[in-house]
């Protein structure tokens, strides 16, 4: 069985391949796979998930690696090694407000799409706040009148800018990590460990 890699879907698909190809991997099987979710190589099998379902793949052995943002890691906390960042998808996790919004001390109502990380967040601050899930543009709900604040990844800034939010308080950067199934990297240690080199070894050089 050739080692088995889940990559996460959407942007950082896209930042992976292009990483690979930097290394002089053959990504014409990954570039023409139309709507194909597994696609084998000479070497490997890659399959194409969600970030959350990636985890869940590498958790149950299913993939050996798994190519994922840190976000994902730190909001579900998967049982896998997490390896080592890569160097693409590089963002942070921001409190943000309307401009002008005056931050009181009455509890707050914090939109996100991470729950996990915002109770972490305001717990760790000894703050109480009520947390709305969302599952994207979340930047719509100060402006709504939803919530008083989102918690939400910031790369650009484009999109806080455009909807009239400012960043009130940055508390995690990330970028996207490479991670193993815990019994993988022991049975499967001579196949894996080349591809972790050179995964590793690249990284650092881009
Ligand atoms: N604006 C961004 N810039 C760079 N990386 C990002 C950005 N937004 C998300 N990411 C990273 O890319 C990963 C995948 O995000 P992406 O937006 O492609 O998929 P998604 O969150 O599942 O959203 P969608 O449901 O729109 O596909 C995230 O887990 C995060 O690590
Ligand atoms: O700082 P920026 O460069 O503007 O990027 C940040 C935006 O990118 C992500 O959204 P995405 O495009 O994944 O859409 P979503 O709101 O549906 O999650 C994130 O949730 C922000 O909205």
């Amino acid at each position: 069985m050739k080692p088995t890699i889940a990559l996460t879907k959407g942007r950082l698909e896209k930042q992976f391949i292009a990483f690979l190809e930097s290394i002089d991997f053959d990504v014409e099987p990954l570039v023409n796979k139309g709507r194909k979710l597994r696609v084998e190589t000479d070497t490997l099998q890659f399959i194409f998930a969600k970030g959350p379902d990636v985890t869940t793949y590498v958790e149950h052995g299913i993939a050996d690696l798994g190519i994922v943002g840190g976000d994902i890691l730190a909001e579900f906390q998967p049982d896998v090694y997490n390896l080592f960042p890569l160097p693409f998808g590089h963002c942070r996790m921001a409190v943000a407000t309307e401009q002008g919004q005056v931050w009181s001390n009455q509890k707050k109502k914090i939109a996100s799409k991470y729950t996990g990380i915002t109770k972490e967040f305001f717990k760790d601050k000894g703050e109480s706040v009520d947390i709305i899930k969302l599952e994207g543009s979340v930047e719509l709900a100060p402006i709504l009148g939803l919530a008083d604040a989102i918690v939400d990844i910031v790369e650009t800034g484009t999109t806080l800018k455009e909807n009239g939010l400012v960043i009130k308080e940055e508390f995690f950067s990330f970028s996207a990590r490479c991670i193993a199934n815990r019994s993988s990297l022991k049975i499967k240690r001579a196949e894996l460990t080349p591809i972790i080199d050179i995964f590793q070894k690249q990284g650092g050089n881009l």
